[in-house]
């Protein structure tokens, strides 16, 4: 292990951290660009730790930018970041070692097999010992069940193996942290199950887990809490189960008589009518709802559902941002 510099308690990482003290935690933390871009603007994060903290926001949106900042390979312009409970990038040689980070895909040896990719990296960690590689190689490859194509040649690799082989890189040392950005972008829908039900898998053993997705539904379906970004500022953050709640759920009627049924819910002040295949939609209005399938039934509407659907964290950031969650890819 390299020294640290001498006295700097602050920047000790292997002194555990206090229990109840978030993974990470930035104030005011802003990163304007050389060319004036202000691409994170005061974002007040807090990771707490044992999550599976969901980064969101459309492309552009500041998560790579944010981080960057956390991983101590830029300077904030402004603002302060703590990860492990000290303060970045001046503690980056101390925090890294606890910090397993998959960041704009994994580099790699084409011409190399995916075990002899792994073996070169743990021998290029100085505190990895030796004696111990090849079954530390080994049981990287077998947590991200790569243990049958470890002699393939990585060039060979799917995406989604890639992928995984990037992970298996980040865990060939025990870690606290995981930063993953963006992991499953770019991969097909079996890839995506597979890395999510990876990060569920290295989640449970309590490792506190930081990915950034611009997919709203792959956030619900992985993470425990989240942040939403929008241009670069925080729109919300907290427990998934609560920031869904936070937003009203959608009026759903199934019926064949879809106009009709249209008209009957507008008069009765239902706002944002939408008219599917089968089945209208809108915000529930502020009076008793029976009253409102009451009203469709004697307009003659064949009404086959009634109901709330549950928000989505798709309904809170409309209804936090005032706008779509487009992604221009
Ligand atoms: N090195 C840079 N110099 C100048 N502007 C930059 C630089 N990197 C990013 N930006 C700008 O900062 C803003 C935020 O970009 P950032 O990459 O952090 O967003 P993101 O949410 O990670 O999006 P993506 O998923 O597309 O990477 C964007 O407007 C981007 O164009």
């Amino acid at each position: 292990m390299e020294e640290l510099p001498a006295a700097d308690a602050d920047a000790d990482a292997d002194a555990e951290v206090a229990p109840g003290t978030p993974v990470i935690a930035t104030r005011a933390l802003t990163k304007r660009y050389r060319g004036g871009q202000l691409a994170v603007d005061g974002l007040d994060l807090t990771v707490p730790a044992g999550s599976v903290f969901g980064f969101l926001g459309p492309n552009g949106s500041g998560k790579t930018t944010t981080i960057r900042m956390l991983m101590g390979l830029i300077e904030p312009t402004s603002g302060t970041a703590r990860v492990l409970g000290r303060p970045m990038p001046r503690a980056v040689r101390a925090v890294l070692p606890h910090v397993g980070a998959l960041i704009e895909g994994p580099a790699l040896y084409g011409f190399l097999s995916g075990r002899d990719n792994l073996l070169r990296l743990d021998a290029a960690d100085p505190t990895a010992d030796p004696r111990t590689r090849r079954a530390r190689v080994d049981a990287a490859l077998d947590r991200v069940g790569l243990t049958a194509a470890g002699g393939k040649k990585a060039k060979a690799y799917s995406l989604g193996m890639k992928q995984r082989l990037g992970l298996a890189a980040a865990l060939l040392q025990p870690r606290r942290l995981l930063v993953l950005d963006e992991p499953t972008n770019g991969l097909d829908p079996q890839g995506m199950r597979e890395i999510r039900s990876l990060v569920r898998e290295l989640a449970s053993d309590g490792t506190t887990v930081f990915l950034s997705s611009h997919l709203l539904d792959e956030i619900e379906q992985v993470c425990t809490h989240a942040a939403v970004m929008a241009r670069g500022r925080l729109i919300t953050q907290g427990a998934v189960a609560d920031l869904a709640a936070g937003a009203r759920g959608r009026l759903v009627v199934t019926t064949p008589d879809v106009t009709d049924a249209a008209r009957v819910l507008k008069e009765q002040g239902v706002a944002d009518v939408v008219v599917d295949e089968g089945r209208v939609t809108g915000e529930p209005p502020d009076r008793e709802l029976g009253e409102v399938n009451a009203a469709l039934v004697a307009a003659g509407v064949r009404v086959r559902g009634f109901g709330v659907e549950r928000a989505s964290l798709e309904d809170a950031f409309v209804a936090l941002t005032g706008e779509g969650f487009d992604v221009a890819e």
